[in-house]
């Protein structure tokens, strides 16, 4: 009798997000999940199986699952009675790996200082440059493997992580060979899709112009050796363009430089000023655009029409009193919207559970606007929507069994996702229960 790794029964609802191999949802169709409910379909329960690798074989009324298959056939089974199923939440956006808290910056914001205030004054990504670059590869990764297991005890199974606060080629490619540490540790089961982000500011004491030919002649070129030698597997290039930042035409030079070497565009634009950087991104194909604050309706349109994910921050938004992104404008014009915590010094947010609370308070989602962000979106944003992002059968089990009637209590239950998130099954084991409450 073949053996399988886990069945989870009796379930109340699966939210299986799509159940038709749909790779991403753009537009209206963002509005449609599809849910599995057993009180409505007049079933028991229901249930989802998975084969020994860890991927779904099975989904469906308790009844069906059983006739197909023994529980001896399952090395465990978890009864989910009552409970509801939904998909590893996926982080579109972080810059999990820092040293050196921000917490006297929050204070002279909440004083009245802008992002822009702080960053010029030699504050902001400055401030946590100069403690990355003191601090250890060892001393990195301890902290970024703590942030890791925070995130998922709060339901991410698949998170993106920059490097950026190096600014050198020395301490980008120490970021760097941190997150791969935490990609490759197996007591860390979470996926890490990462990101080189060495043109996040302009160092001092060079000027843009410097430091974008730094970037280009200097750091994709030992970023590439690495690559080619297998010491890093990188997957996407980003950028902070931005005003007093990177120009669009310099962001240009860098992503074009990231693509040559095969990496993804997925880059900071339209932030805080408008400077169409989302018309280049899609002009360059690029995968995903995040913040989007400022973007205009001719750059959602060109998104649109690439077909790049606009990735959105409702925590940065909240944080610094900006407008937030108009996402009802993106989702009308037809584009995909994913989300992300932005989890920085600056935006010491990592619950994505949270994020999608503020994405319906503040940029005016839908709960199931906000779930599908989260998940086959955000995967969609990471290049990794063929195995993960819903509940289908062929996909990792990545599963949070959530301790509520109905699925939305996830996101209602603003702050208490520790208590509503019972278990958090990464390619089919249980890697976090929730402590008794
Ligand atoms: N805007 C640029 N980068 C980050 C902030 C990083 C930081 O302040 O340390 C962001 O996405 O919000
Ligand atoms: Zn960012």
């Amino acid at each position: 009798m073949a053996k399988h790794r886990l069945l989870i029964k009796s379930a109340k609802q699966v939210v299986q997000v799509v159940n038709n191999g749909a790779r991403v949802l753009t537009g209206k169709d963002m509005r449609h999940l599809s849910i599995l409910d057993a009180s409505e379909d007049g079933d028991d329960g229901l249930s989802v199986g998975l084969w020994m690798d860890g991927r779904i074989c099975a989904v469906g009324p308790d009844k069906e699952i059983q006739e197909q298959y023994d529980d001896s056939q399952f090395d465990n089974i978890v009864d989910a009675t009552g409970q509801c199923l939904v998909p590893g939440l996926v982080d579109g956006h972080t810059h999990a790996v820092w040293a050196g808290d921000r917490v006297h910056e929050f204070a002279m914001k909440l004083a009245g200082a802008t992002y822009m205030d702080v960053h010029k004054a030699g504050g902001g990504i400055h401030f946590t440059v100069g403690h990355v670059r003191d601090s250890s590869e060892e001393e990195l990764y301890a902290q970024l493997k703590q942030h890791a297991s925070r995130m998922l005890a709060a339901g991410t199974t698949l998170v993106e992580v920059k490097s950026g606060y190096g600014l050198d080629v020395d301490t980008e490619m120490k970021m760097l060979a941190a997150i791969e540490r935490a990609k490759n540790d197996r007591s860390l089961p979470i996926d890490i899709s990462s990101t080189f982000c060495g043109a996040h500011a302009v160092p001092k004491h060079k000027t843009a112009q410097e430091a974008t030919t730094d970037v280009v002649d200097v750091q994709l070129p030992r970023l590439q050796q690495l690559m080619d030698n297998g010491q890093l597997h990188v997957d996407n290039i980003d950028v902070f363009c931005e005003q007093g930042v990177f120009s669009v035409e310099q962001t240009r030079r860098i992503l074009t430089a990231g693509t040559n070497m095969g990496l993804a565009i997925n880059f900071h634009g339209e932030e805080l000023h408008r400077l169409n950087s989302a018309e280049m991104g899609a002009e360059l194909g690029a995968r995903a655009i995040s913040h989007l604050e400022k973007v205009s309706e001719a750059g959602i349109e060109a998104m649109s029409r690439a077909g790049s994910i606009g990735v959105v921050l409702p925590t940065t938004a909240y944080i610094l009193r900006l407008t937030p992104p108009p996402v009802r404008a993106m989702i009308d014009a037809g584009m995909a919207v994913a989300l992300g915590s932005d989890f920085n010094p600056n935006a010491h947010c990592l619950a994505m559970p949270i994020v999608m609370h503020l994405a319906c308070v503040l940029l005016h989602m839908s709960m199931e606007e906000a779930l599908v962000a989260a998940t086959i979106n955000g995967a969609a944003s990471l290049g990794r929507a063929d195995t993960q992002g819903s509940i289908e059968v062929g996909k990792q089990a990545d599963i949070l069994i959530l301790d509520v009637p109905r699925w939305e209590h996830l996101i209602y239950q603003i702050g208490s996702h520790q208590h509503v998130i019972r278990d958090v099954v990464k390619n089919g084991v249980v890697v976090h229960s929730r402590a008794e409450t």
